[in-house]
């Protein structure tokens, strides 16, 4: 069965390096890939710009196409964006569908300290996606995690609707939200670290300006 990926972030903001490897993934697993915004996302500082600007972004970001979609159910709940409270409704909407989280090899290589981690490979497969210059050392423990988890063969990950991990071999781009964040506040122009759509409207990347304004 087709499965749904589901690639969770900040976006704060969105950026090509974003885009560019939820693409692919879909590509490899011929999969629709939704770009799930976190509200309040834990185990960082608040975002730059608030949850209803990120989403702007995003949708500026994914006009002219339909592989990559948005869902914006996370910014519906209170409190931290738990991934395993969005993957358990995920599964009861979905049934046997195969799920697949997205993350990137850093946010993998943190996954200890999530909430209810364990508890992921019950309602999802995962989907690591390799990422240039960022620590994306595994901890022995988590590599013993998913050691009998692991698989190479994307038949399996369409087989069965969670449970195992599969890694992604996507073109690495070193593109970073926080260097995009520090490249506006000092008043430069990312222009091509970005989506084209979020030089629509200045209102989109106005929360990252201002600092440079003041
Ligand atoms: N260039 C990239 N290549 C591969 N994965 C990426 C890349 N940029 C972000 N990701 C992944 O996208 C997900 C959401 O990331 P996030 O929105 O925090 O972006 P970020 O660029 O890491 O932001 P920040 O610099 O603010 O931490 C995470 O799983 C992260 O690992
Ligand atoms: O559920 C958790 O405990 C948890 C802890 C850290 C991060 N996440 C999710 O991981 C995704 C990437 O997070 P971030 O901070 O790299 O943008 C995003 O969807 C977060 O909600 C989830």
């Amino acid at each position: 069965m087709k499965p749904l990926a589901i690639f969770g972030g900040t976006f704060d903001p969105i950026h090509i390096g974003h885009l560019s490897v939820a693409w692919e993934a879909a590509e490899l697993l011929d999969a629709e890939v939704r770009l799930m915004p976190a509200s309040v996302p834990p185990h960082r500082l608040p975002p730059t710009a608030s949850a209803e600007q990120r989403v702007a972004m995003l949708r500026a970001a994914l006009r002219g196409q339909s592989r990559l979609t948005l869902d914006t159910r996370e910014l519906d709940r209170s409190g931290p964006s738990y991934t395993i409270d969005t993957l358990h409704e995920l599964r009861k909407e979905f049934g046997d569908r195969p799920l697949v989280l997205l993350l990137g090899a850093d946010a993998f290589a943190g996954l200890r300290s999530w909430q209810r981690w364990r508890e992921l490979f019950d309602v999802t497969h995962i989907g690591v996606i390799n990422r240039p210059g960022v620590d994306t050392c595994i901890s022995v423990e988590l590599e013993r995690a998913v050691a009998p988890r692991r698989t190479e063969d994307l038949a399996v990950i369409r087989r069965q609707p969670a449970g195992r991990m599969i890694e992604l071999v996507v073109t690495p781009l070193e593109v970073s939200a926080t260097r995009i964040r520090e490249l506006l506040a000092v008043g430069r122009d990312p222009r091509y670290l970005l989506p084209a759509g979020l030089f629509d409207d200045p209102a989109l990347l106005a929360p990252y300006r201002e600092s440079f304004a003041h």
